[in-house]
């Protein structure tokens, strides 16, 4: 890795490091250009010290809860994200194309297709999506979760931000929540973005059935792409969880869903479970078949 050229950008091997297009909890992502194939990719960097800490002190991992879930230490998730990501091949899922990993180095560099149209949609917006281009985004986002439930794997972080465009199909990014599906489909631990979190995964037990929360998340997905916000907001994640657990579903007077929309939604957005809609009766509703 050469360090900042003259003219001040950053040259990582053949990758020619660009502006930043992404940015979350995860770290950032930045346009990478690739002189050998003078194509343009896009570069999810981490921190392994930044990693370590979110484990505790110093790599310190946090006790282990007993009962199935993934290693507690961030960076062994990370490792493990890029095994998940190097056997996972599907047309509506990020391709990873290399791993940068310079142990002598901090930063870890994820290497991935880049997707140039970007999120689906940034909430809060308003000016949402239409029906028709919000189902599109849809079909092919159920594809893609229906894959990784397949491969036993629940995504656990599915939000607007996580949906990526390339060439006007959906791409589901960001495995680094996921949850293996141990027996019987169960995961645990505190994961994902608290607007999306499913309310069993507040209310433990500890472990849930991660499939079933994976659908509460598209529910809530699928709001934000036609309303432009999420259900349930608020100035706290206590309040948040509250409102999540015990508040029901409505709808901005201004974006008043379809009939057939919204019912699919509270189907999704069943509190309960074992009640939820699940991935093969979504893929039989009336709005997503229409
Ligand atoms: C035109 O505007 C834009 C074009 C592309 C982007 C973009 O790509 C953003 C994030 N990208 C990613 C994030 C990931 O995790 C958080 C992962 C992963 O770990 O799977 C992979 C990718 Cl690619 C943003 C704006």
């Amino acid at each position: 890795v050469s360090l900042a050229q003259a003219s001040g950008y950053v040259q990582l091997n053949q990758y020619r490091l660009l502006e930043p297009i992404g940015q979350g909890s995860y770290g950032i992502v930045k346009l990478a250009y690739n002189e050998e194939d003078d194509t343009h990719y896009a570069m999810k960097i981490l921190s392994k010290r930044k990693l370590m800490r979110r484990a505790g002190l110093f790599g310190r991992t946090p006790p282990r809860r007993p009962g199935p879930g993934p290693p507690p230490d961030p960076l062994q998730r990370v490792y493990r994200e890029i095994a998940v990501l190097k056997k996972l091949d599907h047309a509506n899922v990020v391709k990873l194309v290399e791993v940068l990993d310079d142990p002598a180095e901090d930063q870890l560099y994820l290497v991935f297709q880049l997707l140039e149209g970007g999120p689906v949609i940034d909430i809060p917006t308003d000016n949402p999506l239409k029906e028709d281009l919000a189902r599109k985004y849809f079909r092919d986002t159920l594809l893609g979760v229906e894959y990784l439930h397949f491969q036993r794997i629940a995504h656990r972080d599915i939000k607007p931000a996580n949906l990526l465009l390339r060439e006007g199909g959906v791409q589901v990014a960001d495995l680094g929540a996921c949850g293996e599906l141990a027996g019987a489909g169960r995961v645990s631990g505190a994961v994902g973005t608290p607007a999306f979190r499913a309310p069993e995964t507040f209310a433990g037990p500890d472990n849930y059935d991660g499939q079933a929360a994976d659908i509460w998340s598209l529910g809530v997905t699928l709001y934000a792409m036609v309303t432009g916000r999420v259900p349930w907001v608020g100035t706290s994640v206590v309040e948040l969880q509250r409102k999540i657990l015990n508040d029901p579903l409505t709808y901005p007077a201004r974006y008043q869903p379809s009939k057939s929309l919204r019912h699919l939604l509270s189907r999704m957005l069943d509190k309960d479970p074992a009640k939820r809609a699940t991935m093969p009766e979504i893929k039989d509703d009336e709005w997503i078949t229409a």
